[in-house]
């Protein structure tokens, strides 16, 4: 029988991320991967609007606002929600080492509740690298950057080819994705080799 480990530990033989030399400087706004996606895309009516900057090293900082439709409970936020938030957050992480790579698994703590219309300030960093295996941990703070800890997470994100998506996706998306040079040139800054 094939056992298939889950932790989130970096195994042995896990090394410390690089950063590529082509990656957004620091401070830089990531922008969004694809102008639909429910974490990023500013054309998505529905999403969550996370504005991405690159950090040092290989890191990110995001934020984004709790919005009514984003409720669980009456008056907070969704814990679906923010565990997307956490997700679309360490997801950015691929611009900085230049590769595409999908969420393998995500375990969150939910530490506080966080009110709607709260500004929820992420960070996340790659903590360690095997093949292509992404060991990344994301942490979110109620209004501001050194504001009370409402949720964490750690990640295993696994590098994918653009491949991948022309596969996998619903062939309308792909083909339009396909077909908008903005959109390629978005899948070719995050491979090293596109
Ligand atoms: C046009 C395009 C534009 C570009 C857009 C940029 C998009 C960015 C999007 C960002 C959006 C935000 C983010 C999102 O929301 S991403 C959306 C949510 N995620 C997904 O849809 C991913 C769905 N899963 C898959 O497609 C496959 O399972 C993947 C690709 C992940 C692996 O299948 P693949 O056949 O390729 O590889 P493998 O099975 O040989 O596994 C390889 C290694 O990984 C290990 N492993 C795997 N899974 C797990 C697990 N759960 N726990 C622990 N370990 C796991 C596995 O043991 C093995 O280890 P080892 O034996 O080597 O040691």
């Amino acid at each position: 029988m094939n056992v298939r480990t889950t932790s989130l530990t970096p195994p042995a033989g896990a090394i410390a991320p690089v950063r590529h030399p082509d990656a957004p400087a620091p401070g830089e706004l990531l922008g969004a991967h694809y102008d639909q996606c429910f974490g990023c895309g500013e054309a998505q009516p529905h999403g969550l609007h996370l504005a991405t900057r690159a950090g040092e090293g290989v890191s990110v900082t995001a934020r984004f606002t709790v919005k009514a439709a984003h409720q669980g409970a009456p008056g907070l936020a969704h814990g679906g929600v923010l565990a997307a938030a956490l997700d679309e957050t360490m997801g950015a992480l691929g611009w900085l080492l230049r590769v595409i790579a999908v969420t393998g698994r995500l375990e969150t703590d939910f530490v506080r509740p966080v009110p709607v219309d709260t500004d929820l300030y992420l960070d996340a960093h790659v903590v360690a690298v095997r093949g292509r295996k992404i060991y990344s941990t994301a942490t979110g703070r109620i209004g501001g950057p050194d504001g009370p800890v409402a949720v964490r997470a750690d990640a295993l994100f696994i590098e994918v080819k653009v491949d991948h998506f022309i596969a996998n996706g619903r062939p309308e998306e792909i083909n339009a994705a396909l077909s908008d040079p903005d959109q390629v040139k978005v899948a070719r800054a995050f491979e090293v080799n596109p």
